[in-house]
């Protein structure tokens, strides 16, 4: 995740100020060297680091921690408006009829990002159509079309044409139904003179609305030219970052970002066509440096549950909160998390659990967390309906033939209907309380937490906000 480490060595920093109530010269030197070594390491402009870490500096030593703050948060806070700052707003995408076409170099991730961007649109309500205008890569448009079948989003390409103006002419007459196009354009292994005239082509027939350039997160201090060449020649609205769930750094993407005064519009974070993210500074932040990003994580929950819900009508998520919690509800549940993405993405969101708690489990916490998951989902697959509506029925000689019949341990059995148990007591909890207290508890959770909510969100880590 780009400048990852920025989040875990900062916190080591800033947990020496615990307890602290000023900063001292040194402190804030550390800090600030802290900072420009992540940066630096992650591929950021050395002068951009500059610039950011002189103001980091300045406003640690001059400004007044607020009454009741400790050291600590004030700087988290600097560090965090410094950021946000730096990255700038998110690339406005309005939610209506529109033309965006995609820009980049070979491989970046467009083909990609125009059918997951198809299927985020298709989710807000619009009826999107991807152009596939890229007739240099042989494999672009089968690619292109099969992830659109998957996103279930209009497509339009043409193998056997070989002009991209003509296939980007007839794609915006033939997909007349939808109201938001996306044309993906083809990329070459670097800036070419021949790329950028035949983009400029294209670009005349499209007319687009908004251009995006879709920039690898692995790229280093190359993006900045890239960057400025496509700005000159198309004018670049946005950026989308891609491959943000690979080990790349994403300095670089932030330069250009900086660079050419454009705004970051969408995260790629997998291969998939839901893998993609609306770029929110505040909560991007704030998962970078560990304090969890609660906006993100309720949308994916919120859309894991109404996609289970379609996969199974009668299966209602609101049923649970009235009745009784089946094993039947468990295993929703679980595909609904599922849905949400690896583990370790969404734990990222968590706030408080981020960076911090999560750099302290072991490396294959994770992987063991999922593979339980999927036993347990095989366990339940070999129970009857009577067993999955009512488990207490489950004894011995029943958990002896589930475990025969889903190849699994007598233990795993037995320790998922302990599970269930567990979480159907905890649920009870719940229903005891009025709606007043939800909306209290939920009111206390979200001041706790980071993300999308300002500096209500760095609560979380001590007093601000509240
Ligand atoms: N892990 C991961 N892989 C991605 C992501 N976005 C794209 N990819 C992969 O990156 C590779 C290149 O992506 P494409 O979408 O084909 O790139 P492109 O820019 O259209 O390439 P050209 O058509 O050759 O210019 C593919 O294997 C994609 O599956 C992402 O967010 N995460």
């Amino acid at each position: 995740m780009v400048l990852d480490n920025l989040g875990s060595s900062l916190r080591g920093s800033l947990d020496k100020l615990q307890g602290k109530s000023r900063l001292s010269e040194e402190d804030v030197e550390e800090i600030v060297k802290e900072i420009q070594r992540s940066l630096l390491s992650a591929d950021v402009d050395v002068s951009l680091v500059m610039d950011l870490s002189s103001s980091i500096k300045e406003r640690a030593t001059e400004e007044e921690p607020p009454g009741g703050t400790s050291a600590r948060d004030h700087v988290l806070k600097i560090v965090y408006e410094e950021l946000v700052g730096l990255i700038g707003e998110s690339t406005e995408i309005p939610l209506e009829p529109q033309t965006i076409m995609l820009a980049g170099l070979q491989g970046s991730g467009k083909t990609t990002t125009a059918a997951k961007m198809a299927w985020w649109f298709s989710k807000k309500g619009l009826r999107p159509a991807v152009v596939q205008t890229d007739t240099f890569r042989p494999g672009a448009y089968d690619q292109a079309k099969q992830m659109c079948e998957r996103a279930e989003v209009d497509f339009y390409g043409d193998p056997d044409e070989e002009d991209p103006v003509k296939i980007a002419r007839e794609g915006l007459e033939e997909t007349d139904d939808a109201d938001v196009h996306i044309v993906d354009t083809a990329g070459r292994h670097a800036l070419e003179d021949s790329l950028i005239d035949e983009i400029e082509d294209i670009e005349s027939v499209v007319n687009p609305d908004l251009s995006l350039l879709v920039l690898d997160a692995a790229i280093g201090q190359g993006a900045k030219e890239q960057a400025r060449e496509f700005d000159d020649s198309i004018g670049i609205g946005g950026v989308v970052i891609t491959k943000l769930d690979g080990t790349a750094k994403g300095g670089g993407a932030l330069t250009a970002v900086n660079e050419t005064d454009s705004s970051i519009a969408f995260l790629g974070t997998g291969e998939t066509v839901q893998d993609i993210e609306r770029f929110e500074p505040n909560g991007f932040i704030s998962r970078l440096l560990g304090m969890g990003d609660l906006k993100q994580l309720s949308e994916r929950v919120e859309r894991a549950m109404a996609e289970t819900q379609e996969e199974d009508e009668d299966w209602d998520p609101e049923d649970i909160m009235k009745g009784s919690f089946t094993l039947k509800d468990m295993q929703k549940q679980m595909e609904a998390m599922n849905k949400m993405g690896p583990l370790d993405q969404v734990l990222d969101m968590i706030p408080g659990l981020g960076g911090g708690l999560k750099d302290q489990l072991p490396d294959d916490a994770m992987d063991v967390t999922q593979d339980r998951m999927r036993s347990f989902d095989v366990i339940m697959d070999s129970m009857t309906e009577e067993e999955l509506e009512n488990p207490r029925v489950i004894g011995a000689s029943r958990v002896e033939r589930i475990s025969r019949g889903s190849g699994q341990d007598e233990e795993l059995v037995r320790e998922l209907l302990q599970q269930h148990k567990m979480m159907e007591r905890t649920l009870k909890q719940f229903q005891g309380m009025g709606d007043g207290d939800m909306q209290r508890m939920m009111k206390k959770l979200e001041n706790q937490g980071g993300g999308g909510g300002g500096m209500g969100g760095m609560g979380g880590l001590g007093p601000f906000g509240d």
